[in-house]
């Protein structure tokens, strides 16, 4: 899985960079955004402007050439969103920095502590991420061909759990929980992340977590940055908050069990306490799995872990 993402290098930051300045322009909004700020991977660029994007409506774009007023426009931006562009944007050079080797050796080291923990080892149904090569994300593919029995990691006896990953629906930045049972169910999306079609090869719907009749037991969440006390920095899509307090609203509703919320985090990406901003809508994190060890933030992931 991981092998099939490297071999795409360059082509994938430019389908990146379509699908950006896609998605900026179907938004429709123009708003200023700053420069260099928001100018990572998937920012678009011409002589003199920048295209960036984000979700729920709210496209940004600069243009660089453009009169003093209109700079004005960038200061007065939502604070704790420029703060957490400008945290995005330190922390994917942080990444970019790592040699392929560190990487490797965390890697492993984290993927080696989910499969061994007893929470893992108990879930029946979870929640994971594909992890993307040129996003710099903690490598999942271990994990999901270990639940999935791929032949080509050797594995005791074959772990037998329900598993979902991500789908980016398109309109208003949605992203549904699918289930799948092979690794070939999942195909390149336009950002080059692997994610499952809707429909599955007999042509029946894919199972939506959010229509399951049963809660699944944990998220294994990926991210840009964490700290101690649970924060979490996403993308800038808000589509892991989204979800997340809809699943929570189901299980409230359900009155099952909440899930474990465990994001995988390198070690560069472990921020001190309030370094990461926060509104209403993150959602915590439980615990990290970090190649240090699991670091047990809430008290379900006390109770559980
Ligand atoms: N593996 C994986 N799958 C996932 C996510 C994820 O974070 N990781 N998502 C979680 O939301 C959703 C996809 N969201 C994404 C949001 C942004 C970018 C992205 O390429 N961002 C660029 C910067 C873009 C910009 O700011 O202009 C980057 O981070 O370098 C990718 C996926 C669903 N699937
Ligand atoms: N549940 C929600 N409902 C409405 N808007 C939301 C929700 N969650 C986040 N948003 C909005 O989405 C945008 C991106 O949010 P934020 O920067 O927190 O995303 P993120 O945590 O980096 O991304 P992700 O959740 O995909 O990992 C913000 O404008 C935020 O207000």
């Amino acid at each position: 899985m991981r092998g099939l993402i490297n071999e795409r290098g360059k082509a994938a930051k430019r389908a990146l960079m379509t699908h950006v300045i896609a998605k900026a322009f179907a938004g429709g909004g123009l708003v200023l955004a700053q420069a260099g700020a928001g100018a990572g991977a998937g920012a678009g660029r011409s002589s003199n402007s920048r295209v960036s994007f984000s979700c729920f409506g709210r496209t940004t774009i600069t243009n660089t050439a453009a009169p003093m007023e209109k700079k004005k426009e960038i200061s007065s931006l939502d604070p704790i969103q420029e703060e957490k562009r400008a945290l995005r944007f330190k922390v994917r050079r942080q990444l970019k920095a790592m040699s392929p080797s560190q990487r490797n050796l965390e890697d492993a080291a984290i993927q080696k502590q989910v499969l061994e923990a007893s929470w893992f080892k108990s879930c029946k149904s979870l929640c994971a991420y594909v992890s993307c090569e040129v996003l710099r994300e903690v490598d999942t593919s271990k994990i999901l061909s270990e639940i999935l029995g791929d032949p080509t990691f050797a594995c005791d006896a074959q772990i037998k759990k329900r598993l979902y990953v991500p789908r980016v629906e398109d309109r208003n930045c949605h992203m549904r929980m699918l289930n799948i049972s092979r690794v070939d169910d999942l195909i390149a999306n336009p950002m080059n992340i692997l994610e499952p079609a809707p429909l599955d090869n007999a042509g029946n719907q894919r199972e939506d977590v959010m229509q399951a009749t049963h809660p699944v037991d944990l998220f294994l969440l990926p991210g840009l940055a964490f700290d101690k006390s649970g924060r979490r920095l996403g993308r800038g899509g808000g589509y892991y908050d989204a979800l997340l307090t809809s699943y929570k609203e189901l299980v409230a509703r359900q009155k099952w069990e909440p899930p474990l919320l465990v994001a995988l985090s390198y070690s560069v990406q472990i921020m001190d306490d309030e370094v990461i901003p926060v509104t209403s809508h993150d959602v915590l994190v439980d615990a990290l799995v970090s190649p240090a060890g699991v670091i047990r933030i809430s008290p379900i992931a006390i109770e559980k872990m």
